[in-house]
Parts: C-alpha cells; sequence; structure tokens
C-alpha cells in the first residue's frame, strides 16, 4: 500500500481526490473513523439495540427455522423472558444476573425457596434466550459482513487495476516530460552558457569601450590643452604682431625723418665748407699781397736809401718806383679788387651765415642742437636698432611659437583625428554593446520563458525533503545494519526517493532482537542526505528565487516534526547560512546583474511569527495598545495592518535584521529540541522592479517560511500553555494541509481562513501568480520514525497536489 502511494503520485491526483489529507495529531491518527459503512453496520448489530430488527423479530416469529449449518431450532422464549424486561425490572447486566446466588431468608419455607428459585430460573432463561439472540445476530451480522467485506475488495480491486492503469498511463507521461524537462534544462544550459559568453563578450566589450572612452577622453583634454596653448600663443602672436607692426611704423617715420634730417645737414654742411674755402682762399691772397706790399715798401727803402748814389738810378729807381707805383696802383687796384671780392665775398659768407642762421631758425636748431638732433638720430638709430633686434627676437618667437602652434595644431588635428577614430569606435562599440544587451535581454527573457516553462512543468507546487545528520543520542538503525533512512536509486527515484524503515512492532534496536523492518518508499522532487551541504540545497531552489525578480508570489516553507533541522535549513548560522540570508543573497546579486539591461529594483523587508494564532511584528514596534494586527487582501496584494517594512536596498542591512527577528522569535525547550521554534516565522520580501527602455514593471514577493515543529503531545507530554502552544501548532499546520488539498483538488472553497496562517499566505499559496516550494525536514533515528513517517506523508500528498499554472506579474506601458 504505502509503495504504490509513495512513488510520485500523478498530477491528475485522482487518489488524493479521495482522501483529504490526515491530520497529524497522534489523537488524529489514533482514532481513524472507520469506513461510514461499517460504522453504519456496526450501530445495526449493537447488543444493546433494543429496536434491532432481530430484536423485533424475536418477538413476532417464534418458531423461525435455522439456516443450515446452523444449530437445530430452539423454542421461541415466551414475552416474560424477554431479557429487556428482566433488565428493566431488576436493573442488571447479563453479568450480574449470570453471577446472581439466589439466597433465602432463614425462616422462609419451601414455597417462597422455590418462587425465589423459579423467578431465577426465568430470569435466567431470559438471559440465555439474550445470549442465543445475540450469537445469532452476530453469525448473521458477520456473513453480511464478509459479503460487504468482499464486494468492496472487489470494488478495490477494480479501483487498484483502474488506478494502476491511470498510474502508469501517467508513468508514461511522466516519463516523457522529464525527457522533455530534460531537454528543456539542457537548452537552457545552452542558453545560459550563451548568455554568459554573450556577457563576456559584453564585458570584454565594456572594458575596451571603457579603454577607448578611457583614450578619448584623454585625447579630447590633451587637444583641448593644445587647443588652449594654440589660442593663448596665437593671442600673443597678434599682440606681438601688432607691437611689430606699430614698431616697424615707428621705425619707418624715425627712419624717414633721419634721412630727411641728414640731407639737409649735408646741404648745409657743403654749404659751409665752401664758405669757410672761399675765406681761406681770401685770406692767403690777403696774406700773399700784404707780403708783396712788404717786399715793395722793404725795395721802396732801400732805393729811397740809396738817392744820392745815382739820379739814374734814382730815375731809373723813379721809373720803376713809377713803375712799382703804378704796379703797385695795379696790385692796390687788385688789393681793392681783392678786398672787394674779399668783401663780397665775406658778404657771400655772411650770407651763407644768415642762410645757416635761417636754416637754424628755420629748424630751430644750432649745429649743437644737429649734434644732439645727430646724437637722438644716433639713439634714435641705436633704439631701432634694439628694436630691430627686440623686432629680430620677437620675430623668432612669432616663428618659434608659430612652429608650436603648428606643431600643436598638428598634434590637436591628429589627437582629432584619433578622437573621430575613437569616436567611430566607440559608436561601433555601443552599436555592438546595444546588440549584445539586445541580445542578453532577448537570452534573458528566453531565459525567464524557459524557466517558468520548466516550473509549470514541474509544477507550481513541489516538495524536497532533506534528511539532518543523525545525533549521538539517536539510534539511526531500525534494525541491526538497516538504517531508518535509506535513499533508493532505482530507476528515477536517483536523488529523489526516500525509503523509511521502521522496527517492526516488538522488534527494533530498542525493542528486541528482531530484524524486522516495514519500508516505506516515497518519491518527492528532490531529496537530500544528511551529508548535503547548505549550498548544495540552495543551487536547487535558486531559480524558484529567481523567479521572485521575474514578478511572481515564490512562497518557500520547511515543515517538519520538532528538532528536525527546519531552522538549520531557512536560517542556518552565521558559518553557514541558510536559505533565507542566501536567497537575499542572490536577489541582490541578480538585481545587480540585471541593472545594466535598464531594471532597477526597489526592496523591502518585514518579517513576523505567527504564534498562538496571534501575529507579532518580529522588527517593528508592533500595534498601539488594545490594537492586533490584521491581515487583508485584495485581489493582488496582502497587507497586515502595523506590519513594518524595513528598506532593504543595501544588503548589508539584512543580516542585522535577521539577527534581530531571530532574537525576538519566541523559542523553548521540547523533548526532542533545546531550541525548539515555538511559532511560525515569515520572511516577506517585496520586490518591485522597473524597465523604463522596456516599459515594462514587475512585482514579486518572497515568503520565506520556518513552519514551528509538528509534534506529538504523547511524546512532548506536555501541561498547561505549553500544551496549547502545541495545540495552536498543530490546528494550523493541520489547516495547511486542508488548504493545500482543497487547492489540489481544485474544490471551491478553499479553507484558508481556518489559521492565521494559511490566510496570510492565501495569496501566495493559491494566487495566480504563486510558486510554492516545501522541504519536509526528517530527523533520522528510530524514536522519529513515526513522526518521519506522518511528514512523509503528509508531504507526499502535498507533491501530489497540482496548482494552477503561475502567471507573473508584469505591467507593460509607460
Ligand atoms: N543538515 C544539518 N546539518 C547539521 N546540523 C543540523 C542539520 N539540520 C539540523 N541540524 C541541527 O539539529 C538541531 C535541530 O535543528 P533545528 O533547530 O533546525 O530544528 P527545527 O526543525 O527547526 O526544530 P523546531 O521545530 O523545534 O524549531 C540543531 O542543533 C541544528 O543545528
Amino acid at each position: 500500500m504505502e509503495n504504490r502511494r509513495s512513488t510520485r503520485i500523478p498530477r491528475p491526483g485522482a487518489a488524493l481526490k479521495a482522501a483529504p489529507l490526515a491530520p497529524l495529531s497522534e489523537n488524529q491518527e489514533n482514532t481513524a473513523p472507520l469506513p461510514s459503512t461499517l460504522q453504519r453496520k456496526r450501530k445495526d448489530i449493537s447488543p444493546a439495540g433494543k429496536s434491532g430488527p432481530l430484536a423485533k423479530r424475536a418477538t413476532v416469529t417464534s418458531t423461525a427455522a435455522a439456516p443450515s449449518g446452523r444449530p437445530p431450532a430452539v423454542p421461541v422464549p415466551a414475552e416474560d423472558n424477554i431479557w429487556e424486561a428482566v433488565a428493566e425490572e431488576t436493573g442488571w447486566t447479563l453479568t450480574d444476573c449470570l453471577s446472581h446466588k439466589v439466597a433465602f431468608a432463614k425462616r422462609a419455607d419451601a414455597k417462597s425457596k422455590v418462587e425465589a428459585l423459579a423467578q431465577h430460573v426465568k430470569r435466567l432463561r431470559a438471559a440465555g434466550w439474550h445470549l442465543y439472540d445475540a450469537r445469532e445476530r452476530a453469525a448473521m451480522d458477520g456473513e453480511a459482513m464478509a459479503a460487504s467485506l468482499a464486494r468492496e475488495e472487489a470494488a478495490r480491486k477494480e479501483d487498484r487495476e483502474a488506478h494502476d492503469a491511470a498510474l502508469r498511463q501517467v508513468q508514461q507521461q511522466l516519463g516523457s516530460l522529464g525527457q522533455e524537462v530534460k531537454a528543456r534544462e539542457a537548452e537552457v544550459g545552452e542558453r545560459q552558457a550563451e548568455v554568459e559568453r554573450l556577457q563576456s563578450e559584453l564585458t570584454a566589450a565594456r572594458d575596451s569601450l571603457r579603454e577607448a572612452q578611457e583614450a578619448a577622453r584623454t585625447a579630447a583634454a590633451d587637444s583641448q590643452r593644445f587647443k588652449e596653448q594654440a589660442e593663448e600663443l596665437a593671442s600673443q602672436q597678434k599682440a606681438l604682431s601688432e607691437m611689430q607692426q606699430q614698431a616697424q611704423k615707428y621705425n619707418a617715420e624715425l627712419q624717414q625723418y633721419n634721412s630727411k634730417m641728414q640731407g639737409e645737414l649735408q646741404a648745409a654742411n657743403e654749404a659751409l665748407a665752401k664758405a669757410q674755402a672761399d675765406k681761406a682762399a681770401l685770406a692767403e691772397e690777403c696774406a700773399a699781397l700784404k707780403g708783396r706790399v712788404t717786399a715793395l715798401e722793404e725795395q721802396l727803402a732801400a732805393v729811397a736809401a740809396t738817392s744820392s748814389t745815382t739820379e739814374q738810378m734814382r730815375a731809373s729807381a723813379l721809373e720803376d718806383a713809377s713803375r712799382l707805383r703804378g704796379e703797385i696802383a695795379g696790385v692796390a687796384a687788385e688789393r681793392n679788387a681783392m678786398q672787394a671780392e674779399n668783401v663780397r665775398l665775406r658778404g657771400e659768407l655772411e650770407a651763407a651765415k644768415r642762410e645757416v642762421e635761417r636754416f637754424r631758425d628755420a629748424t630751430g636748431k644750432d649745429v649743437g642742437a644737429l649734434e644732439a638732433e645727430n646724437a637722438a638720430r644716433n639713439h634714435l638709430e641705436s633704439r631701432s636698432k634694439a628694436q630691430a633686434e627686440l623686432n629680430t627676437n620677437l620675430h623668432e618667437q612669432v616663428v618659434l611659437l608659430r612652429e608650436q602652434k603648428e606643431l600643436s595644431e598638428a598634434r590637436a588635428e591628429k589627437s582629432a583625428a584619433e578622437v573621430k577614430k575613437l569616436t567611430a569606435k566607440v559608436k561601433k562599440l555601443e552599436k555592438e554593446l546595444a546588440a549584445a544587451e539586445r541580445k542578453v535581454s532577448e537570452g534573458e527573457a528566453q531565459r525567464r520563458r524557459l524557466h517558468n516553462q520548466i516550473q509549470e512543468l514541474k509544477g507550481n507546487i513541489r516538495v524536497f525533503a532533506r534528511v539532518r545528520p543523525a545525533k549521538d543520542s539517536e539510534a539511526a538503525e531500525a534494525a541491526p545494519g538497516k538504517p531508518v533512512v535509506g535513499y533508493p536509486s532505482a530507476g528515477d527515484l536517483l536523488g529523489r526517493g526516500l525509503e523509511l524503515r521502521q522496527p517492526a512492532a516488538g522488534g527494533g534496536p530498542k525493542g528486541g532482537s528482531s530484524s524486522e523492518v516495514q519500508a516505506h518508499t516515497f518519491g518527492f522532487d528532490r531529496v537530500f542526505a544528511p551529508t548535503a551541504a547548505q549550498g548544495e540545497v540552495f543551487e536547487e531552489i535558486s531559480q524558484l528565487v529567481q523567479s521572485a525578480l521575474d514578478g511572481y508570489k515564490v512562497c518557500i516553507f520547511a515543515y517538519g516534526q520538532t528538532g528536525s533541522g527546519k531552522t538549520h535549513t531557512m536560517m542556518g548560522s552565521p558559518e553557514d547560512p541558510g536559505m533565507i540570508p542566501r536567497a537575499m543573497d542572490q536577489v541582490f546579486a541578480h538585481a545587480k546583474e540585471l541593472a545594466p539591461q535598464g531594471w532597477k529594483y526597489e526592496m523591502k523587508a518585514a518579517m513576523l511569527e505567527i504564534y498562538n494564532e496571534e501575529l507579532r511584528d518580529l522588527l517593528g514596534k508592533g500595534p498601539p495598545k488594545d490594537k492586533k494586527h490584521a491581515v487583508s487582501h485584495d485581489k493582488e496584494s496582502t497587507s497586515v495592518s502595523y506590519l513594518e517594512y524595513f528598506d532593504v536596498s543595501q544588503p548589508e542591512r539584512v543580516a542585522a535584521l535577521l539577527e534581530r527577528a531571530m532574537k525576538t522569535r519566541s523559542v523553548g525547550a521540547t523533548a526532542m529540541n533545546e531550541q525548539s521554534s515555538r511559532s511560525h516565522m515569515v520572511f516577506i520580501l517585496a520586490i518591485e522592479g522597473s524597465n523604463e527602455g522596456m516599459g515594462q514593471k514587475v512585482k514579486g514577493q518572497l515568503n520565506l517560511i520556518d513552519l514551528a515543529g509538528s509534534e506529538r503531545l504523547s511524546r512532548s507530554a506536555v501541561t498547561g500553555d505549553r500544551l496549547k502552544e502545541t495545540q495552536a501548532i498543530n490546528k494550523s499546520l493541520s489547516a495547511l494541509g486542508d488548504v493545500i488539498a482543497a487547492l489540489g483538488n481544485k474544490e471551491a472553497h478553499v479553507p484558508y481562513r481556518n489559521s492565521k496562517l494559511t490566510f496570510l499566505l492565501q495569496n501566495s499559496l493559491g494566487g495566480y501568480n504563486s510558486k510554492t516550494l516545501m522541504f519536509v525536514n526528517i530527523a533520522p533515528g528510530a524514536e522519529s520514525a513515526q513522526e518521519s513517517l506522518c511528514s512523509l506523508r503528509f508531504a507526499a500528498k502535498v507533491n501530489a497536489c497540482e496548482i494552477g499554472t503561475a502567471k507573473r506579474s508584469v505591467t507593460t506601458g509607460k
């Protein structure tokens, strides 16, 4: 029977429809109702049933023949032999009657003794008849029951055959679905490899784009710097050119003035030289004439001194004298002429001097001034020379600057060409980047589609089993050499199968030496042995976690008896974090990966616990006095009044929040666990993503739940408040089972309101965009085998449920 139910029950879930989920408390397990038909039968054959058909028949038909094979007919008792009358009269039970000893009074006479004895004999006969009648009824009922059981067995056989046929068909379907899933997974793998390749290409392209942009930026900065230098040089050059022009103009003016002055000076010098030469010639002539006059006067004096000596000589001297006089007159005339000439020359000299004076007046300068002019001219010339030198220097500088400018322009041109080239390269890379990003987006969209197809094929509710390592105090063997938990590897149970071995009644390691065990095999979506690390477990749920970013409501909860490892699985420890911290890390990492594609995410987290059917905020202040948290739903979302949400856009905040929540959560010690969680803890991460480029908005939610441990009241032996606590836990877990069963059976009414837990998770469990995963945690000890069996049966039923096809919550358009 277990073997048949344990293999994965087909999605159409015919079996499930027939049987609502069994509640998990021992009470319910121990008081399993009989089939209604049997209950009815039991009522009919009640020995005390006064109105039973046989009783009636017995009073009416006094001589009914016994059916063949029965004891011979017995006389029908008289009316007063009827036991009911006796019982009514005496108030005795049959045993009272049979064990009654007749006692007589000391002085009783024989008659009264006989009457008393007769009375008792009558009562004994009535009892005898009653017993006979009961035996008859029991025989008939036994036959009827046997026939009914045979009918039921036949019907059950038919059911079983039909079910086996359906199972075979479903197994075939499962086989082909499995292949399809494998093919899809392979396709997803390829796509992911493609996406990874594209992403690495994208990264490389981005790197080279960054480098190119860096180079372009440097080149542009250089170019800008050169341009600025060139502009500065150009303005310097312009100023210098202007200065040079002014200097040249001034120089030309000076040169003009200089040459004019030189011309005038030369003319004056020439006139002066001529006048001085004339003056010198006149002075020489004058001196020569004076010498001749002196020589003649000396000759005259010599002649006059010698008069006595010869008249002839005197005559001749007179003749000579007259001739000399003539000559002197001639010389005097000549001298006069020369004097006149001299006067004239003097006049001319005076005129020349006057001319010079006039010239001086005209020029306003005398010779000294001319010399000063000359000196000034020389100074000007030297300045002009210096200016010319400066000009030359400036010219050289200008040439240098021109060269520099040309160099800068050439470099700027080169840089501009490089910038142009780089811009073209950047544009090309941007195009490639855009194409790569488009491809990545397409790849991402396809990944989402395929991922969700796979999820749909796998069903929106999935079950993973996880067995924790055995503790020293636990007996991990059901019988010598037979561990309590085994992992079948045959067929498709590899990695998915779990066999629970229970010691047979009276046997087992603590119950005696028997090696008899009872084995129950189950199949789930995945089974994790004690050696499985947290990371390995998370890998299996990571895709589901990712769905929350794609706009789904994802609900992951851990179910199992107290101490089976739920908190370890969901929360873990700082050294070995569980699913909640890992899910947060993945959500943040994936949000970061999607950022280059234009996705922006806002994330808010809240944590609450449900303790004794009351909600409590584990992070916030809680409601004001006299108020309580209340859960309400609209079409898509659930809200809890007074529940505080915290912004967790910074991943570092999450660890602190989780730590705070764990400190606030209600815990206590149970017989099975020192630190037992006495409440259901719900971690809610609300995610809102938007992509302006694509005009899309998504709204997802991640609910991660560490349920309180189920526990058998008899085993935990609790009383008082702890009993109330345990009853509340069991009641809400049972309500969770009912909700999942109703969803699986597609019932019109789903009893969400039966517990706070199911009411809170209404949208996440049965919403149109929800995906659910359940961990069933198992303790491997032989002492826990019975609870483990209950948990596994519950999980197998959950696994058989099919809850719609989830749709993600996306809005498009701006
Ligand atoms: N996979 C595992 N590897 C190592 N230790 C584990 C594992 N699972 C559980 N444990 C240890 O077992 C003990 C009980 O586990 P845990 O508290 O998680 O159980 P629980 O199901 O949450 O119990 P409760 O319902 O009472 O809160 C803890 O000490 C935990 O560290």
